[in-house]
């Protein structure tokens, strides 16, 4: 069915209390996030985004437009978020497809995630948002060039076969996020808990407190050890999903 291409639960568990919605990062598939399902606590089911243009979706365009992207996820997430709570988590440019998501549902739904949860990403207003320059065609090459400067990933990772296979989806989304603006807002948009986490070596992401504009909820801000992706590294990949557990947990006492 439709809405099992866009969202990719791994590990169903009916038992689970609480629902994760995960958001990958620009040039990836549903399937890392998607592997939480199985490490994660039981009070938990992880489902995970898969984009149009890669994994069992590769026949589909590769999506250009934010708003049609999150219209397109909100849609297939509707029969999955009927009956129980849910979080939001998002890695780098999955954060804001993540948020147009939830601005979405909220809008013409009225669901909105318990938590929700934002790694490695600029506030979607920041100023201090990289983008691509302007003016200037440029290569693949220098793209990803430009990526490794900025410290969104690392030149090891550009140089493997793996990585050079996936760089025209990988561009695409990055032009997605490029021509992506959000104005700052005026009131929240959002009125959930919003938890930030950051690699304490990440030098891409700048603006990580403005995220508490968009919500009225409370806001919550994590460093740990690591690059832009160092969700990656086994030890806060459990502390990030024992984080998660626990605030769900939590917001049922309240
Ligand atoms: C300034 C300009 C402004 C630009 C404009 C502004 C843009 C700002 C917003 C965008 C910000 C971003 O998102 S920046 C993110 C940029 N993206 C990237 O650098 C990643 C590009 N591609 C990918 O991550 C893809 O997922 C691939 C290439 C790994 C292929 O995907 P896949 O075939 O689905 O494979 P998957 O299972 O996910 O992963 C396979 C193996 O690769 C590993 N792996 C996956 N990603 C990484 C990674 N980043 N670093 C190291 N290792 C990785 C996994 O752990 C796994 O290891 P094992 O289990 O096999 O051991």
């Amino acid at each position: 069915p439709r809405n099992e291409k866009v969202v990719n639960c791994l590990y169903p568990n009916p038992n689970a209390i609480f629902r994760l919605i995960c958001f990958p990062w620009a040039g990836s598939g549903s399937t890392y996030f998607a592997k939480w399902g199985q490490k994660i606590h039981g009070s938990l089911e992880v489902h995970s985004i898969r984009l149009a243009g890669r994994e069992n979706r590769s026949d589909e365009q590769v999506p250009s437009d934010m708003y049609q992207v999150a219209d397109e996820i909100a849609c297939a997430l509707l029969p999955v978020l009927q009956d129980k709570p849910f979080a939001f988590f998002g890695h780098s440019l999955g954060s804001y497809i993540a948020f147009m998501t939830a601005l979405r549902l909220k809008e013409n739904h009225k669901l909105e995630p318990v938590h929700f949860f934002v790694s490695s990403t600029s506030a979607p207003h920041s100023k201090f948002r990289p983008r691509i320059p302007e003016g200037k065609e440029m290569t693949e090459e220098e793209i990803c060039n430009l990526l490794v400067s900025a410290g969104f990933t690392t030149k090891n990772f550009v140089d493997e076969e793996l990585f050079q296979l996936h760089v025209p989806i990988l561009l695409a989304d990055l032009y997605m996020a490029n021509a992506y603006f959000f104005d700052t807002p005026s009131e929240a948009v959002l009125s959930c808990d919003l938890s930030c986490f950051i690699g304490s070596e990440d030098q891409a992401v700048k603006d990580l407190e403005a995220w508490k504009d968009v919500t009225s909820g409370s806001f919550y801000m994590h460093k740990l050890p690591g690059g832009h992706f160092y969700v990656m590294e086994p030890t806060n990949e459990t502390f990030i999903m024992n984080y998660i557990t626990k605030c769900l947990e939590l917001s049922t006492l309240s």
